[in-house]
């Protein structure tokens, strides 16, 4: 399949300074990508690039086949920016109709896009009186014009409630099973840990690492914790069985290697008599990234 973005040994320097360094790396239709880094890591610099705003120093961006800010990119690229601002006097609808006509689109859509990202009921209101949510759905529903093949999000839950991320992931998803590529930047680990394909760990212009949570899980092999809780008056027999284990009461915890795991979950399992409870805790994405940022001596 041709990936809808294809990024090759892209170099950015701003005055000699590098903020990307030979980055090479590609998303396929229907991927939900992850960027994640520290800040000036070089999201923004790897997204205006994309976006056609700024220029590559060295190396070679592809969007859809065409070079960045070219009509065919524009054609196939939206972007919704972290913060995105809309005149406050406009209503949604006003908003919206007004992007659809800038993109010599038919006005009449507007409405569909609205109710498409649950603005339906507000969108004869004033943006004015918008919360925070509600102006980034008017950014998701710009976003969404002319069926776009690569969605660039820059942050685009900071500052969103639960219930709305979790509405908006659940978009974007819909989405990417209709084939859209999406490139989104986050520093909410746990939210892109569940709600992406593939992840990108950015550190001071280079990636770090690439792949999907189990991929990078492998890949840093990062201890696992297991929590037992033992049966009432058995806590001495099993801490007796597992030495390493340290004991809180009634709660033991233990920390083995990857590979160390099926041989220490067959020896837990032989104290099953003496057990309530056991938890497997692997590395979560923040474990991951700090090992990853870590390396590069964050
Ligand atoms: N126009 C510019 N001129 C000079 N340096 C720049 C310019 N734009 C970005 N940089 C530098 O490039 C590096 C990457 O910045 P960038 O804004 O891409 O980081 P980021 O990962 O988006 O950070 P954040 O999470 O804080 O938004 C930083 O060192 C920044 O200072």
């Amino acid at each position: 399949m041709t990936p809808i973005l294809t990024i090759s040994h892209l170099t950015k320097r701003f005055d000699g300074v590098a903020a990307l360094t030979d980055l090479s790396v590609s998303v396929a239709a229907g991927e939900r990508v992850a960027l994640l880094g520290h800040n000036g890591a070089g999201k923004s610099t790897l997204m205006k690039i994309i976006l056609g705003l700024i220029p590559a120093t060295e190396g070679s961006v592809t969007v859809c086949g065409a070079a960045p800010g070219s009509a065919e990119a524009r054609d196939q690229v939206a972007y919704l920016p972290e913060n995105a601002a809309f005149h406050p006097a406009l209503t949604g609808l006003e908003q919206i109709t007004h992007y659809l006509r800038l993109r010599g689109q038919d006005p009449a859509v507007a409405t569909g896009l609205l109710d498409r990202v649950g603005l339906g009921h507000a969108a004869r209101r004033r943006i004015g009186t918008y919360s925070k949510g509600m102006r980034q759905r008017v950014g998701l529903a710009q976003a969404l014009i002319g069926r776009p093949r690569l969605m660039v999000l820059d942050e685009p839950t900071s500052g969103l409630d639960p219930v709305s991320r979790r509405d908006f992931y659940t978009l974007l998803d819909g989405m990417a099973a209709d084939g859209t590529a999406i490139l989104l930047s986050s520093h909410a680990l746990t939210e892109v840990e569940a709600r992406t394909d593939r992840i990108l760990i950015l550190s001071k212009g280079r990636l770090m690492a690439t792949g999907s949570m189990a991929d990078l899980r492998r890949a840093a092999d990062l201890p696992v914790q297991m929590h037992l809780t033992a049966i009432n008056g058995y806590a001495t027999d099993i801490a007796a069985a597992l030495p390493a284990a340290i004991r809180t009461g009634a709660d033991l915890r233990l920390t083995c290697t990857q590979g160390e795991k099926l041989d220490l979950l067959a020896r837990i399992t032989d104290l099953r008599p003496k057990l309530a409870d056991v938890e497997i805790v692997p590395p979560s994405l923040e474990d991951i990234y700090t090992h990853y940022s870590k390396r590069d001596g964050q």
